[in-house]
């Protein structure tokens, strides 16, 4: 059934279509909080305050535009990307901000659905305030849509990005891979970065590429969290993901030696995935599987067994310097600091035969882990065996494909095993979005509604 269109004027349509961009402005800062943003009209319809919500702890978006407005507020209305908040966490509730200012009419685009926030709609319509909700909800909501997704599911959304041959190649027979995509695609994907809360890599991308994973040639972009999913901890000491640019979290089995690694960096433990079946084809054997007990997980400082206090929801990111883009390796393979261990094939047997469980960590305890760090949005830069583990959990919500027009004929395909065996079980997206980068086309898609959880 179609939702009723909400009566809003055209001026309310254009502050609100002005108050989507303000709340994007933040994208990948507000961590563990929405973007928001707010337009203020007086009584003739004239803006008279504009804000947006900057920080997590910051002031929130409604009360930078009642500020800016002053006085000019008082029978005026609010037009605002979210519904106003209803609770008093780190700052006020904005329901009860906007009574006090005397705004006669609140418009909003999107119904908050958690539930420590939401009722405000219900807060200013019994202090008499006039409420309308629903305008331009699609809009809002898709800026938002990281939130919005990390409070219904529970867990960060996570968007898969990968570059690819035209042949769904994502490094040649040799494992290179630098560079497939063009450095427009590439500036972009350092674009998706700084709106990701964590940017995750798998151990077999860490050995084959020694990434760096840090936002580059973005002024003033706020750091994701780097996040390693390294079972048996073969992050090399020297590894580019380890210096200073941005927090760094090693995710490694229960009993893996990281006893290498520098004292200060950050490791988590996490449990073995369940076994699953190998899809048939795939050079992976199938181990036999013990029921991995569900553990709670514990954050520890590599070389110590002791658990760390975690961070503080919103204070896993810092904001360094811009850093100028380092000159990038050009032969496959090179690296700035010390070369690290040789790749393993990609979905190496080896690997798997370590392991008495299933092949490497448990997505969802990953994802849980992430999320009570705070963590709303990743950024998942595979590799493909990892990816594969991802959509078999039903763990992606959106995929972005660097299209480059080249050929490989061999060489790793873009996603592992995914447990899809037949073409019935196929994981049918739907494009929301092509644009050009260069030479190259990026797709972006999603789940088909009909396939998600
Ligand atoms: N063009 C592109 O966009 C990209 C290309 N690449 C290329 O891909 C290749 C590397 O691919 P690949 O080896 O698949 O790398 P991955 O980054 O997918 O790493 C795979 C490894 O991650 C570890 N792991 C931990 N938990 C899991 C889990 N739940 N599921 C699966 N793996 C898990 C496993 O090793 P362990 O258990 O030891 O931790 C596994 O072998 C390189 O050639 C690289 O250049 C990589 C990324 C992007
Ligand atoms: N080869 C390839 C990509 N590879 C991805 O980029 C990572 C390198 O990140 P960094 O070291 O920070 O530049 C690498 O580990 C892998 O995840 N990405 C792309 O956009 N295009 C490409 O052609």
């Amino acid at each position: 059934m179609r939702q009723e269109d909400p009566v809003a004027t055209t001026t309310e349509t254009d502050a609100m279509r002005r108050a989507i961009a303000l709340s994007a402005r933040a994208l990948g800062a507000t961590a563990p909080n929405p973007v928001v943003g707010c337009v203020i009209l007086d009584t003739a319809g004239t803006v008279v305050g504009e804000g947006w919500h900057r920080k997590a702890g910051g002031p929130h978006a409604e009360v930078h535009a009642l500020r800016a407005a002053g006085a000019a507020a008082r029978g005026g209305t609010a037009v605002v990307t979210l519904e106003p908040c209803n609770h008093t966490g780190r700052t006020g509730p904005c329901a009860q901000a906007l009574i006090e200012a005397g705004v006669a009419r609140v418009v909003h685009a999107v119904s908050d659905p958690s539930p420590a926030a939401s009722g405000g709609a219900a807060t200013l319509r019994a202090a008499g305030v006039d409420v309308e909700g629903g305008l331009l909800a699609a809009e809002a909501e898709a800026v938002n849509v990281a939130w919005l997704t990390s409070v219904r599911r529970g867990r960060p959304f996570v968007r898969w990005k990968y570059a690819a041959t035209l042949d769904g190649r994502i490094a040649a027979a040799d494992g290179s891979s630098r560079w497939i995509s063009s450095a427009e695609s590439r500036a972009d994907v350092h674009r998706l970065r700084a709106e990701a809360d964590a940017v995750v890599a798998g151990s077999g991308t860490l050995l084959a590429d020694d990434p760096h994973l840090a936002v580059r040639g973005i002024p003033d972009a706020v750091q994701p969290l780097r996040v390693v999913v390294d079972s048996r901890a073969r992050t090399p000491r020297g590894a580019r993901v380890l210096d200073d640019a941005a927090p760094t979290l090693i995710a490694v089995s229960k009993d893996a030696d990281t006893s290498h690694l520098p004292d200060d960096v950050e490791v988590v433990r996490i449990p073995y995935a369940p076994r699953r079946p190998a899809a048939p084809g795939t050079a992976e054997p199938a181990p036999p599987a013990p029921a991995e007990p569900a553990e709670p997980t514990a954050p520890v400082a590599a070389g110590s067994t002791e658990p760390t206090a975690p961070a503080a929801p919103g204070a896993a990111r810092t904001t360094p310097p811009a850093a100028a883009e380092p000159a990038e390796p050009t032969a496959p393979g090179a690296s700035q600091t010390a070369p690290p261990a040789p790749a393993e094939p990609v979905g190496s047997a080896r690997a798997a035969a370590f392991r008495p469980e299933g092949v490497g960590l448990d997505v969802h305890t990953l994802l849980a882990e992430l999320h009570a760090r705070g963590i709303r949005s990743v950024l998942l830069e595979g590799g493909p065996t990892l990816a594969g583990a991802f959509v078999a959990a039903g763990a992606v919500d959106c995929v972005v494909g660097y299209l480059a027009p080249a050929l490989l004929g061999a060489g790793a395909s873009a996603l592992g095993d995914a447990g899809i065996s037949t073409i019935a079980q196929a994981l049918r997206l739907d494009v929301t979005d092509v644009a050009r980068f260069g030479p190259d086309l990026r797709v972006t898609a999603v789940p088909t509604a009909a396939q998600e959880k």
